[in-house]
């Protein structure tokens, strides 16, 4: 639904020129729920505003729902835009109209007659859930409910595609949960494909299906939240499900390190070889493993510890709803050196709980 290819951007002033946005590739299916998380400054706000064109990148491909829009002329690119929606972190509504009156502006703008506006301006805030609020004004509204403005707003023109930037920054944690929830159940409800910015992990874990972690103006990076808490490195992996740095257990044991992300010991088969060495033959296998789907739920510790008859301990970890997936980490300790638990290790890297 949305393909960008080899993306830049950059602000020039006398002084100094800023590459806001420096060669990014992103694919976003239809129905996804895509997210883009990094810190301020690190060309978030950019790249989206590439997606609808209210910024020009100096070069790069955007296409969305097959059409590029990098080489469409001014009135085409207008008429494309009518298919992506947009929402702000503070809103952007007009504070001289009402609820009903800030939903109808999209609406005139494309040249809706007068009484299909009136029907869909009430469709519209029924699905936010403001139906009851139409003639107030925005100052009258919290955050959250202007925030549904803004989103009953954007989706006017029944786009495919709405932009979401950071649009639960500026509300409180609750409200924020309601927003998301709002969001998933538009995205599940109507197929809409959604792209969002954002600073806060939460976000991801709630309601992304994907995500990328951006820095500099560059993908660090990205895939499926399925495929990232596979891949031994990723920090979002790390970050959706922080554990504790490793530290010896005790005296003359040594934790393995390395391997992959849902295998971090990965029984002295890592390329740490320091650590991975450093571990006795009597002393302690540490495994960090990752599961998602049903596999989460399943007694995969417990089948282990049966199966090998090993007294697994476990050192720390969690299970989680994510949106797309239920997904579990955990660190375990085994009695034993690495070598000694080639079998279990086999075992889990089997059972799919490894890259
Ligand atoms: N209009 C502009 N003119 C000059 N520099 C800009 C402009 N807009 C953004 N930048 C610079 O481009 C870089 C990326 O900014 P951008 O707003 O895209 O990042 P961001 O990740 O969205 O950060 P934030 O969350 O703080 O908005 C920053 O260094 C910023 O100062």
């Amino acid at each position: 639904m949305i393909e960008i290819g080899g993306l830049r951007k950059t602000y020039r002033s006398r002084k100094r020129a800023v590459i806001a946005v420096d060669g990014v590739d992103l694919s976003v299916g239809e129905g996804e729920v895509y997210g883009v998380l990094g810190q301020s400054g690190a060309g978030k706000s950019t790249l989206l505003r590439c997606v609808n064109m209210l910024e020009r990148p100096d070069a790069g491909t955007v296409s969305v729902d097959g059409r590029e829009l990098t080489k469409l002329r001014r009135k085409d690119l207008r008429i494309a835009r009518q298919g992506i929606g947009m929402i702000h972190q503070h809103f952007a509504l007009l504070s001289s109209r009402t609820v009903a009156g800030n939903v109808a502006f999209a609406l005139e703008v494309t040249g809706t007659p007068r009484a299909e506006r009136k029907a869909r301006v009430a469709e519209l805030l029924d699905l936010v859930g403001l139906g009851e609020r139409a003639d107030a004004y925005p100052a009258q509204l919290s955050g959250g409910q202007k925030q549904r403005v803004g989103i009953a707003r954007a989706l006017a023109a029944r786009p495919k595609v709405l932009l979401s930037d950071e649009a639960t920054s500026a509300l409180d944690p609750e409200t924020t949960e309601s927003i998301l929830r709002l969001l998933l159940d538009l995205n599940r409800r109507l197929g809409l494909t959604v792209l969002l910015i954002t600073h806060e992990m939460t976000v991801v874990k709630r309601i992304c299906t994907s995500a990328a972690v951006m820095r500099d103006g560059r993908f660090v990076e990205s895939g499926t939240i399925a495929d990232l808490l596979r891949r031994p490195d990723s920090e979002l992996a790390r970050d959706l499900f922080p554990l504790e740095p490793r530290v010896p257990l005790e005296p003359g044991v040594s934790p393995t390190s390395g391997g992959s992300p849902t295998f971090g010991g990965s029984g002295g088969t890592t390329s740490d070889s320091t650590t991975s060495d450093s571990t006795t033959s009597h002393g302690t296998t540490i495994v960090d493993i990752t599961v998602s789907g049903a596999d989460a739920d399943e007694p995969i510790i417990a089948d282990l510890a049966r199966r090998f008859e090993i007294d697994v301990r476990i050192l720390g970890g969690s299970v989680e709803t994510l949106a797309a997936t239920r997904a579990g980490r955990w660190r375990l300790a085994l009695p034993g050196s690495p070598d000694a638990n080639r079998a279990a290790l086999d075992y889990l890297r089997k059972r799919g709980v490894t890259a």
